[in-house]
């Protein structure tokens, strides 16, 4: 990856401990589009197969020009008329296979990692080459590849989307988590200027009724009308992207509802919605100790990595914001907490509720255990006379269910540690065959037990211990 501008700026001037600061900081990435983070060279490479007609191949080839360049803007609109190129060579699924894999190696992959967790955003394209629900199969089979507390999917929506594109995709971002495909969000982005936001609220509802998260591109540019600002926020997201334009009612309203911002500096200096670092809207949510991330929107274009972010953060003005040398020397330690309250709210805001089945499994299991455990404290206490089998069937059903329980809690959102994990399978894998030892053991007593006393043989106790206890005696020492 090619590191240019502000962000390379920032990180040539920074010294070598404050970049391996940087380094040692646990990163996360919230806000990253696919599609803008290609690796140049790989786009090249596709450029060099990529066989279409004289206009196709023009747009092409000017498009990587542009970007091996170094993109300047005069404004955030023209940076959208980047898109077809890479969209011209990103149209079918092997291409968009390579594109994700590139992508979440250059975050996630190497001796210095960009970050620790990655939640990538796509809008799913239909091309005469790939259905939108192809599309977003062949993204999600690389970002699986994955453990999921390292990378997330989230579906991007377009704002020049109608309804009809609007409901497909939710749809199938709906229909891909519940058959727990790693989709954990909606985002809303794409030409500030374009759109209705009036039409999102049914699709944004049915999101969130099916536990995705939503994060919206708010306010972006100053072209961006307060009633739109409202109305979007009135969805009640759970982050925001850029809100750069928020006026002090909205500033107001996204503090007492802590959503947290993803701030882009590289993106907003170069798309000019921000004229200067210091101007910057992240000084004012950083005062107000409100959660914060910083992210890169656009590595490819904008030329910056994870690294030159935080370097926008650290170097002295004008290259960076110099929180820590200059101004609010205290500001550090309470940015590293935003930091991670940041990379706690993404987190905890991918955990959706809890599907009806898994309550229904959860509430039978606790009621089986209350059972289990009471048949066999009234039999003690009462002084009934039980055979051994049956107490052990009994106990290890009990046991069976509790092993169940221990995931209670742990059934959706975020996977637990891999030690608990380690330690609910043994549990979950072992019981079974338990209670089904148990059982034999049971069913055999009883038979020696009622032969005895139907044909009147007397069989010694003894005998009928060592017959039914041999069995899973015999087994534990074949294993
Ligand atoms: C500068 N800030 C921005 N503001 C709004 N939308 C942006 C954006 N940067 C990128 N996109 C949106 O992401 C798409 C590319 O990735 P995907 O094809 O979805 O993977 C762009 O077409 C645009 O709609």
């Amino acid at each position: 990856m090619v590191i240019a501008g502000p962000a390379a700026a920032a990180l040539d001037s920074l010294d070598p401990s404050q970049r391996e600061f940087i380094q040692s900081l646990p990163k996360a990435e919230l806000h990253a589009h696919l599609n803008g983070c290609l690796p140049l060279s790989l786009l090249q490479d596709m450029a060099s197969q990529y066989i279409s007609d004289a206009a196709q191949t023009k747009i092409v080839e000017e498009g990587i020009a542009k970007l091996q360049k170094g993109i300047i803007l005069d404004e955030i609109h023209d940076f959208f008329g980047l898109f077809p190129a890479i969209y011209a060579l990103t149209s079918n699924t092997t291409n968009m296979r390579r594109a994700t894999r590139a992508v979440l190696g250059q975050f996630l992959d190497g001796t210095k990692p960009w970050c620790s967790y990655l939640e990538l955003r796509s809008t799913p394209r239909q091309t005469e080459e790939m259905t939108r629900k192809e599309y977003l199969h062949a993204v999600l089979d690389e970002v699986e590849q994955y453990p999921s507390h390292k990378a997330a999917f989230i579906v991007s929506l377009d704002r020049r989307m109608g309804v009809e594109e609007l409901k497909e995709c939710v749809d199938l971002a709906c229909s891909l988590k519940s058959e727990g495909r790693r989709v954990v969000g909606i985002d809303l982005c794409g030409d500030p200027r374009a759109g209705d936001m009036k039409i999102l609220e049914e699709y944004l509802d049915m999101a969130k009724t099916a536990g995705l998260l939503i994060t919206l591109h708010i306010a972006e540019t100053a072209e961006n009308s307060y009633e739109e600002t409202k109305q979007l926020l009135s969805y009640q997201p759970n982050r925001l992207g850029h809100a750069t334009f928020l006026d002090d009612e909205a500033k107001t309203l996204v503090r007492e509802s802590k959503m947290c911002i993803e701030i882009c500096l590289s993106s907003n200096i170069l798309c000019k919605t921000v004229p200067r670092l210091e101007d910057h809207h992240i000084r004012y949510y950083i005062q107000h100790d409100h959660p914060v991330v910083i992210c890169t929107d656009d590595t490819l274009p904008f030329r910056t990595s994870l690294e030159g972010e935080y370097a926008l953060l650290l170097a002295l003005p004008p290259l960076g914001l110099g929180l820590t040398e200059v101004e609010r020397p205290d500001l550090l330690p309470s940015f590293l907490s935003l930091m991670n309250s940041a990379v706690v709210s993404g987190l905890h805001a991918r955990a959706g509720p809890v599907p009806e089945s898994v309550i229904v499994f959860d509430v039978l299991t606790v009621i089986a255990f209350i059972i289990l455990i009471l048949s066999v404290t009234v039999a003690r206490l009462s002084g009934i006379q039980r055979v051994k089998t049956w107490y052990l069937l009994q106990l290890s059903s009990a046991f069976c269910c509790l092993s169940f329980l221990f995931l209670v809690g742990h059934q959706t959102g975020p996977e637990p540690p891999l030690q608990f994990c380690a330690f609910s399978a043994a549990l979950i894998y072992a019981a079974p065959p338990m209670v089904a030892a148990a059982a034999l053991c049971f069913v055999i007593e009883l038979y020696l037990r009622l032969s005895s006393a139907l044909y009147s043989k007397k069989i010694s106790d003894i005998l009928v211990d060592r017959i039914t206890w041999s069995i899973p005696m015999i087994h534990g020492w074949a294993i």
